[in-house]
């Protein structure tokens, strides 16, 4: 449904003259991706990763400055107006009106799109219906929740009936509950058949909605795979050592675990802890114990870990994803 190979986007700096600096930031460095028709496929990536500048690219918002790419059948280089036709777009924040009603707005979107005025209210009816908006689809955006205005921003980008979807950070600033009912609502679009292209940095978001995964760091992709497949690259567990507060404890208890044969790797997490990479975290742990006992560190906690997609992220760039 989406192919692209070597896509790429710089910009212009704007203060490069006076810093001295490139005058051109690489956003986005070729990217290739495949993406079947009916995935909820995930762009997941730290702030900056340019997983915006990708999404409005594939969008037609954007112009990309090389690469080729096709999407739903269509050229998007040669043919960007038949692109726009099959797909839907919600940006970051969305775009309701405060003072306008989500009625209207779905009114006012289904005639952008070339509906007569009988159709488009029956499409806002069937959307205000299919998005359990009824309740309070005649009051103005602006009483709405954040979950609710969210779906309105969803119902919105899909009243056209496009193949594809692409949403940016769909969730951002969500509470748990709302955030569940906005992926309720990407799961429903997948079972009608589309295929939606969401970019996120929350690491749960990509792991538990995602069928696929494009990691991105710098413009580039770090790794890609289903979120399973991509955990079960990073071989063995994950023990988190949390530790008493005290002078320079970390760095001893690292001097002390860094010559343990069983220790595939070791990273220093901060506040949370030491992230040590062991083969058999069970086994590991009385040894562990061990070595800091020798070396005069107490431990405050360990907790066995499965990897997460942020050890992928680790494994692959050296950082993690949520201290980026
Ligand atoms: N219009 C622009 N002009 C100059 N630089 C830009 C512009 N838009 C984005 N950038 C730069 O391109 C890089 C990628 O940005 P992009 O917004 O695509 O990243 P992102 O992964 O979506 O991050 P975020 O989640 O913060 O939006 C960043 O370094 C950003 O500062």
């Amino acid at each position: 449904m989406i192919e692209t190979t070597g896509l790429r986007k710089s910009y212009r700096k704007k203060t490069s003259r006076r810093s001295g600096d490139s005058p051109t930031v690489d956003a986005v460095r070729g990217i290739d991706l495949s993406v079947a028709a009916g995935e909820i496929f995930g762009f997941l990536g730290p702030n900056g990763a340019g997983k915006t500048t990708t999404l409005r690219m594939l969008a037609t918002l954007i112009r990309p400055d090389g690469g080729r790419a096709r999407i739903a059948g269509a050229d998007l280089f040669a043919d960007p107006a038949e692109v726009r036709r099959r797909i839907g777009y919600v940006a970051q924040g969305g775009g309701t009106t405060d003072h306008v009603s989500a009625r209207e707005e779905l009114v006012l979107q289904a005639r952008l799109y070339g509906a007569g005025k009988a159709q488009a209210v029956r499409a806002a009816e069937d959307a205000l219906k299919a998005f359990d908006l009824t309740g309070f689809g005649d009051r103005p955006c602006a009483t709405y929740s954040g979950g609710q205005r969210r779906r309105v921003d969803i119902a919105l980008g899909v009243i056209h009936e496009p193949r594809v979807l692409f949403l940016d950070e769909p969730t951002v600033g969500l509470d748990p509950a709302s955030r569940a009912g906005v992926w309720e609502e990407i799961r429903r679009l997948r079972t009608q058949g589309m295929t939606v292209v969401v970019t996120t940095h929350y690491l749960d978001e990509a792991d538990a909605l995602c069928d696929r995964v494009a990691i991105v760091d710098h413009g580039e992709v770090v790794a890609e795979g289903t979120p399973a497949a991509l955990k079960r690259e990073i071989s063995g567990d994950v023990l988190l050592l949390g530790l008493e507060p005290g002078e320079d404890v970390a760095g001893r208890a690292a001097e002390a675990l860094r010559p343990q044969p069983y220790l595939h790797r070791l990273e220093d997490s901060g506040e949370e802890g030491l992230r040590l990479y062991v083969a058999d975290g069970a086994a590991a742990i009385p040894q562990v114990l061990r070595a800091l006992d020798a070396a005069g560190v107490t431990p405050g906690t360990v907790q066995l870990q499965r990897p997460s997609l942020d050890d992928v992220f680790l494994a692959r760039t050296g950082r993690s994803l949520q201290q980026s």
